[in-house]
Order: structure tokens, then C-alpha cells, then sequence
């Protein structure tokens, strides 16, 4: 059986030799020439219809070979006969809701929180005219009612890794379509397709991309729900762009050393965050070895300074959302990703406001601990100053 890292390098590039290439070339066309109208009619229904394939993309909105690429590779790495792309990570929630609850006429979605920000507010707001019941990861089955028509799940979770077991998510769920975001593992330390996930949903826009300069989102699964995946695609216009498509193809390539590497330091990371005095606790996934084989390169640390004064005090480490990008990035979640959960749903999922999020990048291990030291005893020591002014002015 070929190896993870191999089908890494090797997944979505069949026809390249065929085609007497080395790369694989990125296909622009919008529109393709069917000289035979009635053959190219035949071709579009079949894109309508959700086909893997046809005689002819005929329009971009319906299918480009640079986008299947990727998408053939990234469903080998996950272990599913198909993957479906998106223009984003929220476009790819989106076409799920839309397949598993509209398409069908069961709105009722059961959701473990925390989650990205986004995907709790898209549930929350209603807008695709689905409800949401949040239940914790035992007490799925009794959130679950005749028409619930999706259970949402992520594992390691954002923003505070806090970690579901699948499989046995999935058995409360009796039958009813399970998505695991997979985002924070990657396909490299979890698959969540060999545990009974349905759908397994990646913001393509972090680890895949890695690089912080492309945006998409991808599910992958089964190929009679890739069907109706597709068909919201093109009736939506939800598009991965064929630049994108090529780029997160080209980043699944080094997407395993990526991992390992980021994972070695944001283990050294976790560990020096956890002694350190301005520091109240670290979330740093513990794996099974089974379900989860790494814990990655996402930290959580909840400070006890001003989490704005740290980062403000940061010189080296970006201060900004996303993850999975080669420089390390820290944001805030309470101020940021996760800021339109309601604060009292944030707080009894696991997420205070001295939260900070922290995704491990490529940097030398030393400059990432010297740039967080500095700036968690600096916010330290500016808040004892202030109260050392503030007792003076006091004083007289
Ligand atoms: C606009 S908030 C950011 C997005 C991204 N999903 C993150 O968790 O950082």
C-alpha cells in the first residue's frame, strides 16, 4: 500500500505523463468549444446531474481538470472515493448544509461546540434556513430528532483543540450524515472517513494551501454524496478558482513535512508555555495514537496579562487569523475568529476570553519562544508598572 508521504507527492497526477508534463498545467478557460452541440448538451446534464465526469468540462462553473486534480488527490489522502472543492472553507460548510439538510427537507442540525467562529454563526444565524441544536459530544443521540439531517464535529476543535471521539459520535448519530472538520489535523494525523465520518470538510485556506496565499475549501466523501455536492456547486457558483486548485494541489506535496516539522516545535512550544509563570493553562491535543497519530501545530494558551497586550508586544510571530501557514500566527479568538459566539455559549465551551490561539509555523523553534517569553513577561511587567503608578498616585 502506498505510503502517505508518497500519495502526497504522487495523488491527482495520472494523466500528466499522458499529457508529457511535469507539472500539472493550470487550465484558465472559462468556456470549451463542444462542436457537437448535442454531445455538449449531454456533457452539461451529467455536470447538472452531479457526474465525476463527462465528455467535456463545457463551462468552468461546471468542471476544471486543474480543480480535479487536487480534488482526486486530497480524496486519496482522506481515504474517500471523492472530494468536492469550494471557493472557501465556509462556501465548502455551506454546500454540506445545503446537501444533507435542504436537499433532503431536514433542517435540524445537531453541533458540538466549540467551532470556528464562522460555522457557529452560519448555524446559529439561520440563514440557510436550518436550526441548530448544540449538544456536547455524549449527548449527541438524545439531541437528534426525525429531522435532524446533519451532526457537526471538529476535532482537534477551534480554537481550543479540544478533541471528539468520531466513531463514537457517530454511532449516537444512528445513521444520520456526520461532517468532521478536519482542518486542524490535516489528513496526515486523522482521518476521519475510517472512523464513520460522513463528510470530512477542510479549509483548504491553511495546512492544504500553507503557504497563506490561497483560499478554498474541500470535502471529502462518498461518491454518491459527492453527486449532490457538486450540484450545489454549480447551481451556487461556489467555485475554487484553477490557480487555487493548483496551489493547494502543489501544497498537499510537502503537506507531511510541513506537519512534522511545525508539530516538532509546537510540542517544545507547548511544553515552555505551560512553565512559564504568566501563563494559566495550555490546551495542546494528547493523541490516541488510533483516531488522532500527532498533535499538531495548533496551541491554545489562556494568559494571565491582557491577551491584547502579549500580542501587541509581539515582534517576530504574525498577529493575525488563519492558520496552518508557514510563519506562526497568533490571534485572539473571543476578539476575533470566535467573536460572534455568544460570549456565554464561548465560555461553557472551553473558550475564555484570555484565550489565545497559536498555529506553529517553520520558524527556528528558539525565535518563536523568544519572541512569546518577551512578550508575556513584557505584558506582565507593563501591567505591574501601571499598578505601581496606580498605588503611587493613590499614595499621594
Ligand atoms: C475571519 S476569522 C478566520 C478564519 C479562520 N477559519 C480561522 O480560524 O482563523
Amino acid at each position: 500500500m502506498t505510503r502517505i508521504e508518497t500519495m502526497a507527492v504522487h495523488g491527482g497526477r495520472d494523466d500528466l505523463a499522458e499529457l508529457g508534463v511535469h507539472a500539472p498545467p493550470i487550465d484558465l478557460s472559462t468556456t470549451y468549444p463542444v462542436p457537437d452541440q448535442a454531445l455538449g448538451g449531454e456533457a452539461l446534464h451529467a455536470w447538472a446531474d452531479g457526474a465525476a465526469s463527462a465528455s467535456s468540462p463545457v463551462y468552468a462553473r461546471l468542471h476544471n481538470p486543474t480543480v480535479g486534480r487536487f480534488e482526486q488527490a486530497l480524496a486519496q489522502l482522506e481515504g474517500t472515493e471523492a472530494a468536492v472543492s469550494f471557493g472557501s472553507g465556509m462556501a465548502a460548510v455551506t454546500a454540506v448544509l445545503q446537501a444533507a439538510c435542504v436537499m433532503t427537507a431536514k433542517p435540524h442540525v445537531v453541533a458540538v461546540r466549540p467551532l470556528y467562529g464562522g460555522t457557529d454563526h452560519l448555524l446559529s444565524s439561520g440563514l440557510l434556513g436550518v436550526r441548530t441544536t448544540y449538544a456536547t459530544a455524549d449527548g449527541v443521540k438524545d439531541a437528534i430528532g426525525p429531522d435532524t439531517g446533519l451532526v457537526v464535529v471538529e476535532t482537534p476543535a477551534n480554537p481550543n483543540l479540544d478533541l471528539v471521539d468520531i466513531a463514537q459520535v457517530v454511532r449516537q448519530a444512528g445513521g444520520v450524515p456526520v461532517m468532521v472538520d478536519n482542518t486542524f489535523a490535516t489528513p496526515i494525523l486523522q482521518n476521519p472517513a475510517a472512523f464513520g465520518a460522513t463528510y470530512v470538510l477542510h479549509s483548504g485556506t491553511k495546512y492544504l494551501g500553507g503557504h497563506g496565499d490561497v483560499m478554498g475549501g474541500v470535502v471529502a466523501c462518498a461518491e454518491r454524496l459527492a453527486g449532490p455536492l457538486r450540484q450545489v456547486r454549480i447551481l451556487t457558483g461556489a467555485v475554487l478558482h484553477p490557480l487555487g486548485g493548483y496551489l493547494l494541489h502543489r501544497g498537499l506535496a510537502t503537506l507531511p513535512l510541513r506537519v512534522e516539522a511545525a508539530q516538532k516545535s509546537a510540542a517544545t512550544l507547548a511544553q515552555r508555555l505551560a512553565e512559564h509563570p504568566a501563563v494559566e493553562f495550555v490546551r495542546y491535543p494528547r493523541p490516541d495514537g488510533v483516531q488522532l497519530r500527532g498533535s499538531g501545530a495548533m496551541i491554545a494558551f489562556a494568559c494571565h496579562a491582557d491577551p491584547t497586550d502579549v500580542v501587541r508586544g509581539l515582534r517576530l510571530i504574525t498577529p493575525a487569523v488563519s492558520l496552518g501557514s508557514v510563519d506562526t500566527l497568533i490571534e485572539h479568538p473571543a476578539a476575533l475568529t470566535h467573536r460572534l459566539v455568544p460570549s456565554v455559549a464561548r465560555e461553557e465551551c472551553g473558550v475564555p476570553s484570555n484565550l489565545l490561539r497559536v498555529s506553529v509555523g517553520l520558524e527556528h523553534v528558539d525565535d518563536i519562544w523568544d519572541d512569546l517569553h518577551r512578550a508575556l513577561c513584557d505584558a506582565d511587567y507593563v501591567k505591574a508598572s501601571l499598578k505601581n503608578s496606580l498605588d503611587l498616585v493613590v499614595a499621594h
